[in-house]
């Protein structure tokens, strides 16, 4: 089975973590798959937008798959894994056409990273948005950092990042990381619908306006922004702090069952 579903409706290219039972963690499968999915949706003229989303009703996205790249000790090993995510982030964050991350469910470490990559998020209540990277010895390595100082207030972006804290979306939504929470208990039609109206103009409106938003990056620097930020997070990942935290994870999961 595929780890991304990948569909059109209504001019938009819907592409949705199919790995609920591991809570959608990215693995180099979804990796790989997001990058194409992500290609093609740009150069499809019937697509005017795009949806990631995740499967399920608990995860949009619980971030690094921790049982797979936990074999990865090094700094060595672990930065073509987080730059092979980073790359597929950039390109997220710098699609010419807009995008909405529409959370179905929890967004933690890597997941909130790859929410803020997206230009909205939409999300349904009941659910635990956090940069935890700091919890587990890391900071963001995907260029979450560098999407969040770009689209957040950056004491907010700042606050959200260095606590490593888990929030709800409401308070996500105080801080400028959530762009709509559903208010009905049918929360999955009243997000589309907010969807659809946020997207109803045309296409050629929406990419220009997308356009005017990307010219006032310096694209150059913000690559050297998330390299850096790549190349950090590898340094870091090789330290205990960030094994034992990992192992603490796994281990939990043996000790109840
Ligand atoms: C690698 C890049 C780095 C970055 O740059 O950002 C990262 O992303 S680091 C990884 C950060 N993520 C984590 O530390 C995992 C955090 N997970 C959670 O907090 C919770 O699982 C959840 C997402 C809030 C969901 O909670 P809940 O619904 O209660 O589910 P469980 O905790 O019981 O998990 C069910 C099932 O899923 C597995 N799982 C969850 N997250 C991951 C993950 N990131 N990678 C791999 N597997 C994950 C969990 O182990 C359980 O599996 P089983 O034990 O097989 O049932």
């Amino acid at each position: 089975m595929s780890s991304l579903l990948e569909s059109r409706k209504d001019g938009a290219a819907i592409l949705t973590i199919n790995r609920s039972l591991k809570r959608n963690a990215i693995n180099y499968d979804v990796m790989e798959e997001m990058l194409e999915a992500i290609s093609r949706a740009e150069a499809d003229s019937s697509v005017s937008y795009i949806i990631v989303t995740g499967s399920g009703e608990q995860s949009f996205c619980s971030g690094g798959d921790v049982r797979e790249f936990h074999n990865l000790r090094t700094e060595e090993e672990a930065y073509p894994m987080l730059r092979k995510m980073g790359t597929v982030l950039e390109r997220l964050f710098l699609c010419k056409k807009p995008t909405v991350a529409l959370l179905n469910g929890h967004a933690v470490g890597g997941g909130s990273e790859l929410a803020i990559a997206c230009d909205f998020r939409i999300s349904r209540s009941n659910i635990q948005v956090g940069f935890i990277q700091g919890s587990i010895g890391l900071t963001t390595g995907w260029g979450g950092t560098v999407f969040a100082l770009e689209r957040m207030k950056s004491d907010h972006a700042m606050q959200m990042l260095i606590s490593a804290d888990r929030y709800s979306a409401e308070e996500a939504f105080e801080k400028g990381y959530m762009t709509y929470i559903t208010k009905s208990a049918n929360w999955h039609s009243e997000a589309y619908e907010y969807i659809g109206n946020l997207f109803k103009r045309s296409s050629p409106i929406l990419s220009s306006y997308k356009m005017y938003w990307l010219s006032r990056l310096d694209q150059d620097k913000l690559s050297e922004r998330i390299e850096q930020e790549i190349r950090n997070c590898a340094r870091l990942w090789a330290k205990d702090e960030h094994h034992i935290a990992v192992e603490a994870f796994l281990n939990r999961k043996k000790k109840q069952s």
